[in-house]
């Protein structure tokens, strides 16, 4: 594990807005970068200031919203895209080109020493201007290690304060990403950001893995936005630093909830139930073993407190709930069932829900008991 602390680096904003489709008005990006500022996020990659007309205003309003963040501008290795950064007022900037031949040969047309040239020149211009260099090796994972090497050799002379690596089309796996990380932290003295993209489903585990080989940057987005498959989630990497890695960032996570639901509704995409960590199924129980270990104590089948992300412990009455469930979901009516009457309601209970296709809410559980048991007094 690094020595230095963990950084979280969130970039919805930026690879967040570039999921296909998706668009923040521009009072929602600063609303969403107050958010992120306020649940601890060090650092904001808040847009592409070139693009210009909304996009640089929108960073320029994050930039005089008086946070603590630091706030990031992308760019490629090109003058106006980096002067149109410092007219926003960012106090950091992302330079960023492939390594990669395939970008190389298909996407710029270039030569590696073009890449190398281009990196140097603006990196060097932007220390110049004062701001802190993320130098960002777009399609690292499919390049060749040496030249990779070379160009983060190159960046940290040149002034670079890290380096991004870039598993852009999501090609890597925890395993092989724990090596090349740690190749590159033996050969250069230069701080690793991991920036992880979800086409295979491993952005979180791929994210983790280079923090174990000695990255001490994590790039994120919440709900794992992004381009494609999107990101290593915020909430995911976070949580899973505190609970799996014993790394508790101080983040405000009770508030995950609130901020996976803004930028949901804000995004137009679906908070799933099922999504890890913030999604409304994490901490629902319906299996009947499920139901009662989780009674007689929590720990049986939750990794952490519902409360610890803003949610709430259910216990939902379905196909596979057992008495144990029934008992206590009565009992919040005030009833209490003996098991015999628990065990003849179970069918009933059943059936209904396998004729609905879905759970029962409370006033249908009531009425199946009265149907069977008559109106309580
Ligand atoms: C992996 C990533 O997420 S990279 C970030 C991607 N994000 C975005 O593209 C969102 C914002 N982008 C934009 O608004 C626009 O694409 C702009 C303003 C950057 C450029 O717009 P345009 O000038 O119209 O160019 P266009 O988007 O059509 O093509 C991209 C150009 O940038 C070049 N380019 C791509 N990456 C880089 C780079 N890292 N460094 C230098 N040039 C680059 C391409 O080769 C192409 O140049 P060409 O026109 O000479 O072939
Ligand atoms: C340009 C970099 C930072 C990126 O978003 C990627 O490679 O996925």
């Amino acid at each position: 594990m690094s020595e230095k602390g963990i950084v979280i680096v969130d970039t919805t904003l930026r690879d967040g807005e570039q999921t296909a489709g998706v668009v923040f008005a521009n009072r929602e990006k600063v609303r969403i970068a107050k958010l992120l500022d306020e649940i601890g996020v060090p650092q904001i990659e808040a847009g592409v200031p070139v693009m210009g007309g909304d996009e640089k205003e929108a960073i320029r309003a994050i930039c005089k919203a008086g946070l603590k963040a630091s706030i990031m501008g992308w760019n490629r290795p090109v003058l106006k895209d980096i002067e149109a950064s410092l007219e926003c007022g960012v106090d950091a900037v992302a330079i960023s080109i492939s390594t990669s031949d395939i970008h190389i040969k298909h996407k710029l047309k270039s030569s590696r020493e073009w890449v190398l040239e281009q990196m140097v020149n603006a990196t060097r211009f932007a220390k110049r201007e004062g701001m802190y260099v993320s130098v960002n090796a777009e399609d690292a994972s499919r390049s060749e290690l040496d030249f990779l090497l070379e160009f983060a050799g190159a960046a940290k002379e040149a002034g670079a304060d890290r380096l991004r690596y870039c598993d852009t089309v999501g090609i890597m796996e925890p395993f092989t990403i724990y090596e090349q990380i740690k190749r590159i932290k033996d050969k250069v003295d230069i701080e690793i950001e991991m920036h992880t993209h979800n086409d295979f489903g491993m952005a979180t585990a791929n994210a983790l893995a280079g923090v174990k080989a000695g990255a001490n940057y994590v790039g994120v987005t919440v709900l794992g936005l992004g381009e494609r498959a999107g990101n290593a989630a915020l909430e995911e990497v976070v949580m899973a630093l505190k609970h799996l890695y014993d790394i508790d960032l101080n983040f405000k996570t009770e508030m995950f909830v609130e901020v996976a639901e803004y930028i949901s509704r804000a995004s137009g995409r679906e908070l799933p139930a099922w999504k890890a960590i913030v999604g409304s199924n994490m901490f629902a129980h319906e299996s009947g073993i499920h139901a009662d270990g989780v009674q007689k104590n929590p720990k049986t089948y939750e990794a952490f407190q519902p409360e610890e992300v803003g949610l709430l412990r259910q216990i939902v009455i379905g196909k596979h709930s057992g008495t144990a469930a029934l008992k206590a979901k009565f009992a919040e009516f005030g009833i209490v069932l003996t098991d015999h009457q628990a065990q003849e309601l179970l069918p009933k209970i059943r059936s209904v829900t396998i004729s609905l296709k879905r759970n029962l809410f409370d006033k249908e559980l009531m009425y199946v008991y009265e149907d069977y048991f008559g109106k309580r007094d």
